[in-house]
């Protein structure tokens, strides 16, 4: 997979040289690109926001450099991820849809948003995904692209050691995670469950799966399947 990323503050994206991303470029699992957004401006302040028309707070970015960057990244095959508070939600699922692509490009907008004229372009000859990765307010898409990169590239083949680790991750399979131990067997008083020192594999498979529900009709409520009933779970309704 190749990502680009076009953003006025290239070196927020530094991390991603660290840690997943960076051990997927050494294996050549990824390609991974940052560029300055003000490297496509052609005046000498190399401005890339203006007023808004209508009126109101805020700067809105300029369409003019975002559409010369987009001329030069946006080729054909090539996903936009456009991180916004207005986005569809980001999701696991998401991140899987978003892992069988072969190039993203994110545009990382600043200010109160990006011309609504360049996305209109921009679906016009590519798959576009405006994307929100929760119900609040950013400064930027940079934070968001780091995410959305994190959670992509770990799900592309070959690129976790042990694959079965993504298996029994939360919303992998539509529920929280289990609570998870390990040695001591006590600490400060604290026992792990008995029933994960039993060997008992089919045990420990429907503690953990009940753990889950559990856990999940406790804090995401909205997420438990419909045909999942616990008598004994204080189920909060969703806001
Ligand atoms: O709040 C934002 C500002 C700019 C770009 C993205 C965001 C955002 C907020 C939540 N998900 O994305």
């Amino acid at each position: 997979m190749r990502i680009d990323v076009v953003s006025i503050f290239p070196d927020y994206l530094a991390p991603l040289g660290l840690s997943l991303p960076g051990k997927a470029q050494a294996t050549g699992l990824l390609e991974l690109h940052v560029h300055d957004l003000r490297g496509w401006t052609r005046d000498r302040h190399r401005t890339v926001d203006d007023t808004p028309y209508g009126g109101g707070a805020g700067m809105v970015m300029k369409p003019e450099p975002w559409g010369e960057a987009l001329d030069e990244l946006l080729e054909p095959g090539v996903t936009l991820v456009v991180p916004t508070p207005s986005g569809e939600p980001f999701t696991q699922a998401l991140a899987r849809e978003l892992a069988t692509r072969d190039r993203l490009l994110f545009a990382c907008g600043r200010y109160e948003g990006i011309d609504q004229r360049v996305l209109d372009e921009a679906h016009g000859r590519a798959e576009v995904r405006e994307i929100s990765i929760g119900d609040y307010v950013l400064n930027g898409g940079e934070v968001a692209a780091l995410a959305i990169t994190e959670a992509v590239v770990r799900l592309l083949p070959g690129f976790m050691g042990n694959p079965e680790s993504l298996v029994e991750e939360s919303h992998e399979d539509g529920l929280l995670e289990y609570p998870v131990y390990t040695k001591p067997a006590s600490w400060r008083g604290r026992e792990v469950p008995p029933v994960l020192l039993s060997g008992d594999h089919a045990a420990i498979a429907a503690w953990r799966h009940e753990q889950a529900v559990r856990r999940t009709a406790a804090r995401r409520p909205d997420l438990v399947p419909a045909s999942v009933v616990l008598d004994d779970v204080e189920v909060r309704p969703a806001r």
